[in-house]
């Protein structure tokens, strides 16, 4: 028999209005039949009537209540779980606000701002005995258990380099010219590294890091170009990775301006490469939302295969200017997460399976290093681990 976890969405921003919409996409069109999610509340800071004409849009029962504030949804007694969808700055101090309120929570990626703020949260969950898990959704594609799968079958043999690619063909001076952008904006812990790298960086984590019965942190060494706000526009990130058998190396690369897939049909190639002793294994971009890889072996064996989203096609949206390239009548891909979160809440669990606690830190290390090495400070009031901190 399947059971109901009740959702509250916190903020009503674009990923905000993705992510719902997927969770209303009756979860049996992707053969689960464990789960079945409601959302019952909304908030918004700019206001109830906004948190209410975003539950009429998304689609969600009529009885789901809309809060002027994020402090209202959090002591809502029906919700069981808070998807957090604030930009990077704002997500230590409202997933902290659920954790204190008693709410299991699924939090936007990057996860936090600093490893420090991850730590906290990690603790923070623990103490409470509460679902943590960072929303970075595509661990939890079935793509990408087919590609750890792979590696952990060892049909690659030894896989020593992965490679990965997610820039993204924006203009910052155009799309964002006054600089307040969350892409852009220092004071929203803007730039390419937390918003567009980390999917890079999760690529070479979840092939070289999570696969491994052991995982050893990297060793990180990444030059950064900045933006004229200060945050960054392009970073690339060399990590390499002990093993008893030799080192492995991960090359992590980001950019705005530039384009994984410049032609926007592919013709550029794969985006991420795994490569072992008897071959590699291509993923297409875009990496945030990839639906195609291809497997080439030394044997002579190449398998290509595609990867569309079920569901009814609820899941469509733009993002920054930019649609995600999917086939009409597909879902988007986030239900998956949301999926693994109830599950989880169901069970007891109080991580996510395919990225817990320690791996969302371990990742929140490597870009730590990595503006250090380069200089990227944010604000202290978005760095800090106090709470409460009024952004
Ligand atoms: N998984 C994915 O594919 C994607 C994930 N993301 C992630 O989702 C998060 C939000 O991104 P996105 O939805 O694009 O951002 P938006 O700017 O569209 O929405 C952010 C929302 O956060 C709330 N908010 C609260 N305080 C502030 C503030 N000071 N400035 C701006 N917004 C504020 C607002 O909602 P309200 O007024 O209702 O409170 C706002 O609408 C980020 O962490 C980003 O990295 C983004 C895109 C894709
Ligand atoms: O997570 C994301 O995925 C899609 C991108 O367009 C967006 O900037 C980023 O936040």
């Amino acid at each position: 028999m399947a059971k109901t976890v009740r959702w509250g969405i916190l903020a009503t921003g674009a990923i905000a209005e993705t992510f719902s919409r997927d969770l209303l996409v009756d979860p049996r069109t992707r053969n689960v039949t464990s789960i079945i999610h409601k959302i019952v509340a909304a908030a918004s800071s700019s206001g109830a009537s906004r948190a209410t004409d975003f539950l009429r849009n998304v689609g969600a029962p009529l009885e789901a209540k809309g809060y002027g504030s994020y402090e209202e949804l959090v002591a809502d007694p029906e919700v069981d779980i808070v998807y957090v969808a604030t930009p990077h700055s704002h997500h230590y101090q409202n997933a902290m606000l659920c954790l204190e309120a008693g709410k299991n929570v699924l939090c936007e990626k990057a996860f936090t701002v600093n490893a420090a703020q991850a730590r906290a949260l990690a603790e923070k969950a623990r103490e409470r005995n509460l679902f943590l898990m960072e929303a970075i959704w595509i661990r939890y594609l079935p793509l990408s258990i087919y590609v750890r799968d792979l590696i952990t079958s060892g049909r690659l043999g030894n896989v020593t380099r992965v490679t990965a690619d997610n820039s993204a063909n924006l203009n910052p001076e155009v799309s964002w010219a006054d600089g307040q952008h969350r892409m852009v904006n220092p004071d929203l812990a803007g730039g390419a590294l937390l918003d567009l790298g980390i999917y890079s960086l999760t690529w070479i984590f979840q092939t070289l890091y999570h696969t491994q019965a052991c995982p050893t942190p990297p060793t990180v060494v990444s030059s950064l170009r900045k933006y004229s706000t200060g945050t960054d526009e392009m970073t690339s990130i060399l990590l390499t990775f002990p093993r008893p058998e030799g080192d492995a190396h991960g090359i992590a690369t980001t950019a705005m301006r530039i384009d994984s897939d410049i032609t926007q049909s592919g013709t550029s190639g794969a985006a991420v490469r795994v490569q072992g002793d008897n071959g590699e294994l291509q993923v297409w971009p875009p990496i945030w939302r990839p639906t195609k890889t291809k497997l080439i072996l030394r044997d002579g064996t190449v398998e290509d295969k595609v990867w569309p989203q079920p569901g009814p096609g609820k899941g469509s949206g733009w993002f920054n200017g930019f649609m995600a390239k999917h086939a009409e009548g597909e879902g988007y891909g986030m239900f998956w997460e949301a999926d693994e979160a109830a599950l989880a809440i169901i069970e007891g669990r109080k991580e996510g399976r395919y990225a817990d606690l320690s791996e969302s830190i371990a990742v929140m290390d490597v870009m730590d290093q990595v503006r250090r090495q380069n200089g990227l400070d944010y604000p202290e009031k978005i760095e800090t681990t106090q709470y409460p901190v009024a952004l």
